[in-house]
């Protein structure tokens, strides 16, 4: 009897309330280096540092996503999906997310080129994007879905982080905020989206249990590089 119950799947309402848990705790938006950004106490080397990282977790979504969008045989879901990787490339040189994080970094004294240089990234920044991509390569597609549930809480934390760049960093052209102001919409959609396959998917306690790991997992990874982009340069 009670291993029965003890195994018994969660109802969506339960498994939803879990998986949210998971990012109440552990999402990068209270990390220290985060608070930092927001209460708007960070040098111009720590905001670009940060800028120059984060584009290499930017230019590798595209890429998990191809990954992902390979373990799809629906070509409904995959025609869904693919849109993902379009919003990061665009549809033309000079579209798309990617192009809008360089003119962040532009906006914010940060060469185009150096962003392009690979070679300036921290080795834990390399390891946390790594880690994930390698997620989405090796493990099943309800693993690969639920690990992007962050997304989930991505909106809230973009609003505060426009707010916050307005309001403490005046030097960065404000044009610059264009990829947060375009991920608003687009990671509430992408969240939501992957919510409603996860729940779909997922109907054994086992596989709703992978789902909570799976994201609890991801949230390592964007812990793991906020933790070496705040430690910095080990030398130079
Ligand atoms: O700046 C952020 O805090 C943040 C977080 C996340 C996230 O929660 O995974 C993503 C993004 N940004 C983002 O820009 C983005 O395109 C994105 C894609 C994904 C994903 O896992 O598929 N997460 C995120």
């Amino acid at each position: 009897m009670t291993a029965l119950h003890e195994t018994a799947p969660w109802t969506p309402g339960e498994f939803t309330e879990r998986l949210r848990a998971v990012s109440a705790e552990r999402y990068h938006d209270r990390h220290p280096f985060n608070v930092r950004m927001h209460e708007g106490t960070l040098t111009r080397e720590e905001l670009r540092r940060w800028i120059v990282n984060r584009f290499h977790y930017q230019r590798h979504i595209p890429v998990k996503d191809a990954l992902i969008l390979a373990k799809f045989d629906d070509p409904s879901l995959r025609r869904g999906w693919v849109r993902r990787i379009q919003d990061h490339d665009g549809e033309k040189d000079g579209d798309g997310g990617i192009e809008r994080w360089l003119r962040l970094g532009e906006a914010a004294g940060v060469e185009r080129g150096d962003l392009l240089d690979a070679s300036r990234v921290l080795p834990g920044v390399r390891l946390a994007v790594d880690g994930y991509v390698n997620f989405c390569r090796l493990r099943p597609l309800l693993d690969a879905v639920a690990a992007s549930l962050t997304e989930l809480s991505a909106p809230d934390l973009m609003r505060t982080r426009i707010d916050a760049f307005e309001r403490h960093y005046p030097w960065i052209d404000m044009e610059g905020l264009a990829y947060f102001r375009t991920r608003v919409e687009q990671g509430g959609r992408d969240g939501r989206e992957a919510l409603g396959l996860v729940l779909e998917w997922a109907r054994t306690r086992e596989e709703q249990e992978r789902a909570v790991a799976a994201l609890g997992f991801k949230c390592d990874v964007l812990w793991t590089l906020l933790d070496a982009v705040d430690r910095g340069p080990g030398c130079g």
